[in-house]
């Protein structure tokens, strides 16, 4: 499943590259796995391509969306506005990837009203009316982490069951809502660590010589 979204995104470039059909080893290449994987992988979905040709990139976009379900597009509503948030929510490319920010929340009074990307920010306290009226099913933590929890417990209590968590911060929730958790600081320390790891081996070597 982790490796679909990633197969989407080749799909989606190579369209637009105008492509129609693309090898296994091409969209293999694209998406940065290996081919035998990703023939394997999409003969899940029943794609096997045609010998000599690949496969069809539209209908394997369509095949992907509907398993990630995408083809819904997807209401998501963005909590907190401050630096990250306007980032986020002045983004113009979640639509095409099947989701829409269809609302935008801040504590803050002096932020609402703002108009980002053609909405306006509204008040936390509208969260559980807007979240019933817009349908929403998942919701953006762009808050500090002291207000995660309570944003979380806010979004699960009006009905949002998906959670995508910006903030440095665990959060609980109750059984049947995901939570997925965003954080650059831990990749850059993952970064961090390979680059010390290539500088010691280095300088053992440049030793040894
Ligand atoms: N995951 C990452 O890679 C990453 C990167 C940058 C920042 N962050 C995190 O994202 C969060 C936001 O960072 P920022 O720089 O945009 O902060 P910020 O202070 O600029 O913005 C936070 C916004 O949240 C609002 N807010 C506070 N409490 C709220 C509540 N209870 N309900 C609704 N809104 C509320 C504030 O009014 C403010 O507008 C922080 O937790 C930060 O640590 C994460």
């Amino acid at each position: 499943m982790a490796r679909l979204p990633e197969y989407l995104r080749a799909l989606h470039h190579l369209a637009e590259a105008g492509h129609d059909t693309v090898s296994s080893e091409a969209l293999a290449a694209a998406a940065g796995v290996n081919s035998a994987k990703l023939r394997k992988d999409l003969s899940h979905l029943g794609s096997y391509g045609t010998r000599g040709v690949g496969y069809d990139i539209s209908h394997l976009i369509a095949q992907v969306e509907h398993i990630l379900g995408l083809h819904l597009s997807r209401a998501v509503a963005l909590v907190g506005v401050g630096n990250l948030g306007h980032a986020l929510a002045g983004y113009g490319g979640f639509a095409s990837r099947g989701f829409k920010i269809v609302a935008l929340f801040d504590a803050d009074p002096t932020r609402v009203g703002e108009q980002i990307n053609g909405l306006d920010v509204r008040h936390i306290d509208e969260l559980a009316t807007t979240v019933t009226t817009e349908r929403i099913t998942i919701g953006v933590i762009a808050t500090p982490a002291p207000a995660a929890q309570i944003v979380a417990d806010l979004l699960v209590k009006a009905g949002v069951t998906s959670i995508l968590n910006f903030a440095p911060c665990v959060l609980n929730v109750p059984e049947g809502v995901d939570v997925r958790k965003v954080d650059l600081a831990i990749e850059m320390q993952i970064l961090s660590f390979h680059e010390h790891r290539k500088s010691a081996a280095l300088a053992s070597g440049e030793a040894a010589a």
